[in-house]
C-alpha cells in the first residue's frame, strides 16, 4: 500500500474512527507555527467562525443506522488558526500529469491567487511538462496577474505528460530549488507519485508538504464525491448524442453511435446517458454484453429499429474489451503503463453493418467518436467554483503543516484525506445498484446479467463497500488516541 508507515488512526467512541494525515511535526517536533494572516485580511476577517476548529472531521459514511458504528471520518479542511509556513518561507511549485481535464487551468489559476491573495506568498514555480518536468524541463514563475485569464481556456497552461516519475530526481529538484509547498495535480497514477514523493520527502527530513488535488475525466477516483471537470464532459458530451440523434432519426434505420471516454469507469457514459433520454443503449466496462442470442444487442437493435425506426448507441471506449480481444491483438501500454484500448466504436460499427448485411435489412449506422472534445475544453461554471474551493482547501491544507494528502469534497464537505485511500482502488460504476437500475429502465436496453455476472458483481461491491466504509482492519494501522501524533517518525 502506497504510504503504508502513514497510516494515522484514531479512535473515537461509538466505532468512530478518524483516518488522520501525516503533518510535518510528526517527523520535524517542534516547529514554531505562525498566527494565520487571513485574520488581518479584510474580505476574510468579516467571516464569523472562519477558523476550522481543530477537531471537526467529516464522515465518511452518512446514512448510518440507530446502533451502527459511526464509522470512518477524515480530517476536515479550512484554514487553522496557526499555520507551520510564513509567507515569505514559502516556495511553493504547482505541477499537472496524466491526461487532460477540464478545469486543470482553473485549480491552478486558484492554488496560485489563494496562495497569493491569502497568505501573501510570491514564490510560486509551475512544473512544465508533468512529473518529468521537475528535473527535465524549464520552470515558469507563476503570478496572478500571469494567470488571470487561464480558467477560460481548456487544457493546462503548464502541460501534461505519463511516465516519466523518477522519485529521486523528482526530490532532488524540490530540495535543491528549495521547494517546501507541493502541489501535484492529476489522476490515481499521479496521485500514487505523489504518495512516493511524500514518503521520500519525510526520509529526507525535509519541511515540505506534498498535497494532491485529484483529476480524473472517468470519475474513478474513490471516495470523492465526483471529480472536478466530470459534469463539463458529461454536458459536452450532450452536443455528439444530440447529433447522434439526429443523424438516426433522419435516415432509414438509422443508427447513432457515439464512443465517449472511460477506460475502466463508465460514468460519463452512464450520466451522458441519463442526462439524454435520447439514448436506446448504452455499454459501459462494468456490464459485460455480448451480440449474438435472444438477449444479445443485435437482437435489442433489430427489436428497436422495428419499432422506433432508429436508435442511439452510447459505448464508454473501455467497454467489451474482452470480446474484442477474442479476433485482435492488445496493443500495449502507455507512458505509465496503462493498458492502451482496442477501439471499441469501430469494432462495434463493423460488427454492427456486418450483422445486418448478412441479414439483408438496410440499415445507416453514423459513428461519432468526440473523445477529446469532451474533455479539452474550459470547465463550465459550476466546475469551476468547485475547482475555486478544492484549490483554497488544498492551500490552507498545506499552510497548516498537513502533508501526505489529497483534497477531496466527501458529502459536500472538503477534507484532507490519505494519498492511500484515493490510490488503492477505482471508482467504479455499481452495476447492482439503483442508479444503474434507473438507466436501463430509462433505455430499456437488455441487462446483459446473467447470475454469475450479478453475483461477482455484488461481491464486487461487498468487497468495494468494505474498502469504502474505510474497514481498516486490513490496513498496517498505527492506532494513535490523539491528533498530536508522532508515530509516523
Ligand atoms: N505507482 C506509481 N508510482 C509513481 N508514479 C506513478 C505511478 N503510477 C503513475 N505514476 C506517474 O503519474 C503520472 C500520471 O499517471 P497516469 O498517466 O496513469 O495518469 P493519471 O494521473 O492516472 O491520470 P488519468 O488516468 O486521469 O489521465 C505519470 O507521470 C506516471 O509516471
Ligand atoms: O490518449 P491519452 O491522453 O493518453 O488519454 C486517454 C485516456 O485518458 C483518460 O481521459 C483519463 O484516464 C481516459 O478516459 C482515456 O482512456
Ligand atoms: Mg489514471
Amino acid at each position: 500500500m502506497d504510504g503504508a508507515a502513514a497510516v494515522k488512526l484514531v479512535p473515537g467512541e461509538a466505532g468512530y474512527v478518524l483516518e488522520d494525515v501525516p503533518h510535518v511535526s510528526d517527523y520535524l517536533p517542534d516547529l514554531p507555527t505562525y498566527p494565520n494572516p487571513l485574520q488581518d485580511n479584510p474580505a476574510y476577517s468579516v467571516v464569523k467562525q472562519y477558523f476550522v476548529n481543530p477537531d471537526d472531521t467529516v464522515c465518511q459514511k452518512i446514512v448510518v443506522h440507530k446502533d451502527g458504528p459511526r464509522g470512518n471520518h477524515f480530517r476536515r479542511a479550512g484554514p487553522r488558526q496557526r499555520v507551520y509556513f510564513e509567507p515569505d518561507e514559502v516556495h511553493a511549485c504547482i505541477v499537472t500529469c496524466g491526461g487532460l481535464c477540464p478545469g486543470l487551468n482553473t485549480v491552478i489559476r486558484e492554488i496560485v491567487c489563494g496562495l497569493s491573495d491569502m497568505y501573501g506568498v510570491t514564490k510560486i514555480l509551475g512544473i512544465q511538462g508533468g512529473y518529468k518536468g521537475f528535473y527535465a524541463r524549464n520552470t515558469i514563475t507563476l503570478t496572478p496577474k500571469c494567470v488571470n485569464d487561464i480558467h477560460k481556456r481548456g487544457g493546462t497552461i503548464l502541460g501534461s505528460s505519463r511516465g516519466g516519475h523518477d522519485t529521486m530526481k523528482i526530490v532532488d529538484s524540490i530540495q535543491d530549488r528549495g521547494i517546501n509547498q507541493v502541489y501535484v495535480i492529476g489522476g490515481d497514477g499521479t496521485q500514487r507519485g505523489a504518495g512516493v514523493i511524500f514518503e521520500e520527502v519525510r526520509r529526507r527530513g525535509l519541511k515540505v508538504s506534498v498535497a494532491g488535488i485529484p483529476k480524473t475525466i472517468d470519475n474513478d477516483i474513490p471516495v470523492i464525491d465526483k471529480s472536478f471537470g466530470f459534469d463539463t464532459a458529461v454536458e459536452e458530451a450532450q452536443r455528439a448524442i444530440n447529433a447522434a440523434h439526429v443523424e438516426a432519426v433522419s435516415a432509414e434505420n438509422g443508427i447513432g453511435l457515439v464512443k465517449l471516454m472511460g477506460r475502466h469507469s463508465g460514468f460519463i457514459a452512464h450520466y451522458a446517458t441519463l442526462a439524454s433520454r435520447d439514448v436506446d443503449c448504452c455499454l459501459i466496462p462494468e456490464s459485460p454484453f455480448y451480440l449474438e442470442g435472444e438477449s444479445g444487442l443485435f437482437r435489442y437493435i433489430e427489436k428497436r429499429l422495428k419499432d422506433n425506426g432508429h436508435m442511439v448507441i452510447v459505448v464508454a471506449e473501455g467497454a467489451g474489451q474482452k470480446l474484442i480481444a477474442e479476433t485482435m491483438q492488445s496493443i500495449g501500454k502507455d507512458a505509465s503503463g496503462n493498458e492502451l484500448l482496442l477501439d471499441v466504436g469501430l469494432w462495434l460499427s463493423q460488427k454492427i453493418n456486418e450483422h445486418f448485411k448478412k441479414n439483408k435489412m438496410t440499415i445507416n449506422l453514423k459513428y461519432i467518436d468526440p473523445t477529446y472534445m469532451i474533455r479539452a475544453i474550459p470547465s463550465n461554471a459550476s466546475d469551476n467554483v468547485y475547482c475555486t474551493l478544492l484549490a483554497h482547501s488544498v492551500v490552507h491544507g498545506a499552510m497548516a503543516g498537513y502533508t501526505g494528502f489529497t483534497i477531496g469534497q466527501v458529502n459536500g464537505r472538503h477534507c484532507y484525506i490519505p494519498f492511500y485511500r484515493i490510490t488503492e482502488k477505482q471508482n467504479r460504476v455499481s452495476i447492482t445498484d439503483r442508479m444503474w437500475a434507473r438507466l436501463l429502465s430509462s433505455t430499456n436496453q437488455p441487462s446483459f446479467l446473467c447470475n454469475k455476472v450479478v453475483e461477482e458483481a455484488k461481491k464486487e461491491q461487498e468487497r468495494t463497500a468494505q474498502l469504502i466504509d474505510g474497514s481498516p482492519s486490513h490496513r498496517k494501522a498505527e492506532k494513535v488516541s490523539g491528533a498530536n501524533f508522532s508515530g509516523t517518525k
